[in-house]
């Protein structure tokens, strides 16, 4: 099927795919438990489609303005590649966060692929008000892809501030921007055809009037609430850089008066969500990386606790709420980020587990060591509070002040580009980063190879060099063979010395799963 020109009423699957008994369900029962985990179905029909009236365009047009004043909304959480799945959703909203986003979903696979479908949005009643986000290059597919959440969610959003390579070459997010036109004809399709509120979520562009007269023709074509990110395509990895809150500012007086305007970029201590009210006038501030890294920024009372408490308790809702592997590794890797960089073995440990239980033992780890180093004569009471105050008092911390408080403590994450501007280098003295590109330099010139190749043979070097140190730790040898043992080994010994040791003196191992002991052998998983 054709995504792209599908006929009306057409039925949504992946090619090939074939099941008849697949359930049709598109809305969550009234009666569910709030917190019980709904999916996509992998079968979908679309209904007919039918003009939206004028009263209903209306209605989309005042929901957010009416959302956003009735339920005093002003902290969200942003749409993040699997980084806003639902575990984190719920765990940041029982810290404050009142509207969150889900990642940017590719709208042609959602509309095609019934398994991505699936995979891409989990949800749960108590996770609302909730805006789907979707990137997408064409009316249908995106108008399409916004109908099949119609039953699901509060709004659909439309990715124009993605500035990735990967984006580029797909034709959406950020690179979309030098299409108005076309960006247009997807939100007025989704005005006039879909029951859902549309929204969009730009970057700011190289020159001011440009920037205002694209949040202009956005909600002329029928945005019902902007949520503007103050930096421009340019800024982003090292070149990421602060975000400009004038620039903010600058839409809100444009279109403000039509639809709510939020604020996104820089949202990384607890007063910063008031700062940014004022300094740009918008009706509410989008944080993503400050989430990341310290997820109880909105929450003035907790904002400063033991990176460990944290990470823990996110990995319940990891558990609760079923997330997936690569989503927990990279919240654990942001949440204990500074600690981690203090633990290089358990840093190790965190980008080669799999299992839930192997995070939580690594926090727990983690815990012992903060709280030793603690008793050891850090004075982290005394280092804390400082910090606190000097967040309460309105002083922003730069990353000097920052980088002297314990690891432990949840604080940002600065880049260095953004530390230099906090004057850690002297006028005339060279950055980090520049002192790293030197020496790069001059390895490549002594091998004869491009930068790019000496950055990349180092990288390898480099992490070899670590799997094979993690590997000492993870795995311990055998003691019969000396080749790694298995985990966990009851017996401390390979799978096939194990095994020789089990069957011979009746035992049982259960992480390899040989129950010569409890089971009788011809039965046991060793068959
Ligand atoms: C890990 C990660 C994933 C992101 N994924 C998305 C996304 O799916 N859609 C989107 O519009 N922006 C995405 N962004 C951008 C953020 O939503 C946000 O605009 C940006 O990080 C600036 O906000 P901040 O300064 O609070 O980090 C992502 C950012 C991060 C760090």
């Amino acid at each position: 099927m054709d995504g792209e020109t599908a006929p009306e009423g057409y039925v949504v699957e992946k090619c090939g795919e074939s099941e008849a008994n697949e359930e049709e369900q598109t809305t969550i029962p009234e009666n569910v438990d709030p917190l019980q985990i709904f999916r996509m179905p992998k079968r979908m029909t679309l209904p007919e489609k039918q003009k939206n009236s004028d009263e209903t365009i209306e209605k989309n047009l005042r929901f957010w303005k009416e959302t956003l004043e009735n339920q005093r909304i002003t902290k969200v959480l942003a749409p993040m590649v699997d980084q806003s799945e639902l575990a984190f959703r719920m765990f940041t909203r029982k810290y404050g966060a009142q509207l969150t986003f889900t990642p940017m979903i590719h709208a042609h696979l959602f509309v095609n692929d019934g398994t991505y479908r699936r995979n891409s949005l989990a949800l749960v009643k108590a996770d609302r008000p909730l805006v789907v986000q979707f990137c997408a290059n064409k009316v249908d597919t995106f108008l399409a892809a916004c109908r099949l959440v119609e039953d699901v969610c509060d709004g659909v959003d439309l990715n124009l501030g993605c500035p990735q390579m990967v984006a580029k070459r797909g034709r959406y997010g950020s690179w979309l921007q030098d299409e108005v036109d076309l960006i247009c004809e997807m939100v007025s399709a989704v005005r006039d055809y879909c029951r859902l509120p549309i929204s969009c979520k730009i970057r700011v562009r190289d020159d001011r009037q440009q920037t205002v007269e694209y949040a202009k023709r956005l909600v002329d074509a029928g945005a019902t609430m902007l949520t503007v990110h103050g930096r421009t395509r340019d800024m982003k990895g090292a070149e990421t850089g602060l975000a400009d809150w004038s620039r903010i500012r600058d839409v809100v007086e444009a279109v403000g008066s039509r639809v709510p305007v939020m604020a996104n970029g820089n949202i990384q201590f607890p007063g910063d969500v008031e700062r940014c009210m004022q300094a740009t006038g918008a009706v509410a501030i989008m944080s993503a990386e400050g989430l990341l890294y310290n997820p109880l920024i909105f929450d003035d009372a907790n904002a400063h606790v033991d990176t460990w408490k944290i990470a823990a308790e996110y990995l319940e809702y990891a558990k609760k709420f079923n997330a997936g592997t690569s989503a927990i590794r990279a919240h654990v890797f942001r949440i204990c980020h500074h600690s981690l960089l203090e633990y290089e073995d358990l840093r190790m440990r965190v980008s080669l587990e799999h299992r839930i239980e192997d995070f939580e033992n690594i926090v727990e780890e983690l815990a012992k060591r903060a709280k030793s180093d603690a008793e050891a004569g850090k004075n982290r009471e005394v280092e804390a509070r400082t910090l606190f105050e000097n967040i309460r008092n309105g002083i922003l911390m730069n990353a000097i002040e920052v980088s002297k408080q314990p690891h432990w403590i949840s604080k940002p994450y600065f880049r260095l580009k953004e530390v230099a501007k906090e004057s850690i280098v002297g006028e005339g003295e060279k950055t980090f980063r520049e002192k790293q590109k030197e020496k790069l330099a001059q390895t490549a010139k002594e091998m004869g190879v491009s930068m790019k190749q000496a950055r990349k043979r180092e990288r390898r070097q480099l992490s070899g060099a670590r799997i094979l140190e993690a590997k000492k730790i993870k795995f311990p040898p055998c003691a019969r063979c000396g080749q790694p043992a298995g985990q966990g080994c009851a017996n401390s010994k390979c799978k096939k010395c194990c095994r020789y040791q089990s069957k011979h003196e009746l035992l049982d191992c259960k992480p390899h799963r040989y129950l010569f002991a409890s089971q009788p052998p011809a039965v046991s998983a060793e068959n």
